[in-house]
């Protein structure tokens, strides 16, 4: 079993390249997609949201605002730290689950896509470790043009999070996304075959961790599913 860590600042290219790997039939789990899953309406974390931002924070429609929700943490370092307690315990298990999920269906190779897999200390268990870094402006333009966001907000968005040079720091494998799509196909071509052959022996222990951890989500899995089958009973 293989859980690859991709990673990488806020439009960098992270998505691009898990799309690549989903091309080649590699499976991603998207810790953005988790994470939105985690403030649904009527989800613990959506409750917690609330009790936490009083209901402002909602639509008319009962969903999170997100953009609404987004202005305030990333403006707001104690806010934004705040927010990442509070939805860390459901973002980690929602991406677990999926990891198992996919374990069972028989996937043995698998990317976890996080933006926060430093910063959230999920770098422990995937290996090897695919850093998608850019220069600090191209970020931002391909950011803003993306999102349509303002230049502020964009700036806070970059600034919540480890720089770009740290993450590259502490990465197995960087990928330079700041030329065109065509070079980022060709560096991918040589990652693929990287990461899908033999592991040395570091990220053999490490690959051994993860599994450690599908292992003790899956029992937990269990063992809640067993207590909520016998208190339904009595
Ligand atoms: C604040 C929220 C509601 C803003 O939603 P919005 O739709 O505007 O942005 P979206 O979720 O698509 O995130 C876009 C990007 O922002 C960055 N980002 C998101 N949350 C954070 C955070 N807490 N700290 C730093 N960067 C973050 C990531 O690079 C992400 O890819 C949302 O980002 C959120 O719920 N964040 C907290 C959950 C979290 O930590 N998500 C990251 C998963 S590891
Ligand atoms: N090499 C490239 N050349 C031009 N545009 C690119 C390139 N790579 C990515 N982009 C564009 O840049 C934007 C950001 O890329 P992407 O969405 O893949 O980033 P991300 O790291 O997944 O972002 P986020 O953290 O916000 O989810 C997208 O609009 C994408 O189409």
């Amino acid at each position: 079993m293989r859980i690859i860590g991709l990673t990488g600042g806020i439009a960098s290219g992270k998505s691009t390249v898990s799309k690549l790997f989903k091309s080649h039939d590699i499976p991603v789990v998207d810790a953005d997609v988790v994470a939105r899953e985690a403030l649904k309406k009527g989800s613990g974390g959506w409750k917690k949201v609330i009790a936490a931002f009083g209901e402002e924070i909602l639509l008319d429609n009962g969903e999170v605002n997100r953009p609404k929700l987004g202005q305030i943490v990333f403006a707001d370092p104690d806010k934004r730290q705040f927010l990442n307690r509070l939805l860390a315990p459901y973002i980690s298990s929602g991406i677990f689950w999926e990891v198992a999920k996919l374990w069972l269906k028989g996937y043995r190779v698998i990317v976890l896509d996080v933006p926060l897999l430093f910063e959230a200390k999920m770098d422990k268990f995937t290996t090897p470790i695919i850093v998608v870094w850019v220069d600090p402006e191209t970020q931002i333009q391909r950011l803003l043009a993306r999102d349509g966001s303002s230049e502020e907000d964009g700036r806070n968005r970059v600034n919540a999070q480890m720089s770009l040079d740290d993450k590259k720091s502490k990465a197995d494998i960087v990928i330079d996304n700041t030329g065109s799509l065509d070079d980022l196909n060709e560096q991918f071509q040589k990652v693929l075959v990287r990461v899908t052959g033999p592991l040395t022996w570091f990220e053999f222990w490490r690959s051994r961790q993860g599994v450690s951890i599908i292992l003790a989500s899956l029992s937990s899995g269990v063992v809640l599913c067993a207590k909520a089958f016998n208190s339904n009973r009595s």
